[in-house]
């Protein structure tokens, strides 16, 4: 194991009764790293969580975390992590910043360390102005950030973030989202599971997507992107009205299926395809098309993601 590798996934496998839920899963974490792991409903994302996690016994292959394995050595690995979404015993008649004191007695911190340790997290998680309000009064994603404040109490080097931000709204999304950037910042190692590309995109390191209990892809997002192959064409139209119009030219131009959503044509361009593109614009301009944005770009996540896992699930 290199100095820096936090987590080890070595050839894991879970079958219920007939059904194989995860099938020879293999992946290292480094230190530092926000690593996501994606995929549909079913494909099996929790359950490698769960085996990561030392809530099943995975049939075959290892999980180590920070070298002691999840196994034969599982209070030890249990030490190494904290895990959100575990809060239920969360007191909703006492405040946040009661909680957090309760939390960090029961790490065995004394009742001033206790203290110091909610304040600090009460201010990095944004909470301080409704720390002494009962949780009654939080929103959903002030819930979330308590949830996620509470299980740093004990400074864990490892966390585990099971869907995150399901269920928030965008703005809330994005408060979670440089919490969970501010953690790795301090030196943490996060594995999320999501089901949003948005997110895995946005704050993953690397990504594993599993379909259907295997592994079919990781890397950067970018890798992914770029297997999918093929750069995309966006065009913004000005005007809504000349919009049809701006699709029908792409696609007699282009000879490419053109995708529109809201204003903007999206087209993943083949090799052939590129030199076209002056073309596209030319005749935008002489029908009278002004065009508000233009670009030739990756393509996003959800290419990848159907890509690979199409048809399978
Ligand atoms: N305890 C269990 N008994 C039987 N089958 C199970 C059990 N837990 C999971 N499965 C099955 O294993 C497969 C993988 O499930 P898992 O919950 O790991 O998927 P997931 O990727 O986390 O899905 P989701 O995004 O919906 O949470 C599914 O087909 C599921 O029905």
């Amino acid at each position: 194991m290199s100095d820096d590798t936090v987590i080890k996934v070595m050839n894991i496998k879970k079958q219920f009764r007939n059904k194989v839920a995860v099938n020879d899963v293999s992946f290292d974490i480094k230190k530092g790293e926000i690593f996501g792991l994606l995929g549909p409903n079913g494909a099996g994302k929790t359950t490698i969580l769960r085996m990561m996690t030392t809530l099943l016994r995975q049939d075959a292959g290892k999980v180590s975390l920070n070298g002691f394995d999840t196994l034969t050595q599982s209070r030890l690995a249990r030490q190494q992590f904290s895990i959100t979404g575990q809060t239920a015993a969360i007191d909703q008649d006492l405040t946040a910043r009661e909680n957090l004191m309760i939390f960090g007695k029961l790490n065995g911190l004394n009742r001033t360390a206790a203290l110091s340790r909610a304040t600090e997290l009460l201010t990095d998680f944004d909470l301080t102005n409704s720390a002494d309000q009962t949780l009654a009064t939080f929103s959903g994603g002030m819930r979330r950030r308590l949830d996620l404040a509470i299980s740093l109490i004990g400074k864990p080097t490892i966390l585990f973030l099971d869907e995150p931000t399901t269920g928030l709204d965008p703005r809330t999304r994005m408060q979670m989202w440089h919490a969970i950037q501010k953690l790795v910042a301090g030196g943490s190692t996060v594995l999320l599971t999501t089901q949003y590309l948005e997110e895995a995109d946005h704050l993953a390191d690397r990504i594993a997507l599993i379909d259907h209990g295997k592994m079919v892809a990781m890397g950067t997002p970018s890798e992914l992107k770029k297997q999918v192959g093929g750069m995309q064409l966006r065009i913004e139209v000005a005007d809504s009205q000349q919009f049809d119009q701006a699709q029908t030219i792409a696609q007699a131009t282009l000879r490419l299926p053109v995708n529109v959503n809201d204003r903007i044509l999206t087209v993943l361009l083949d090799p052939t395809s590129m030199s076209q593109v002056p073309h596209v614009l030319q005749q935008l301009q002489s029908s009278k098309i002004p065009i508000s944005n233009f670009a030739i770009e990756t393509p996003p996540l959800d290419d990848v993601f159907l890509k690979m896992t199409a048809g399978k699930n």
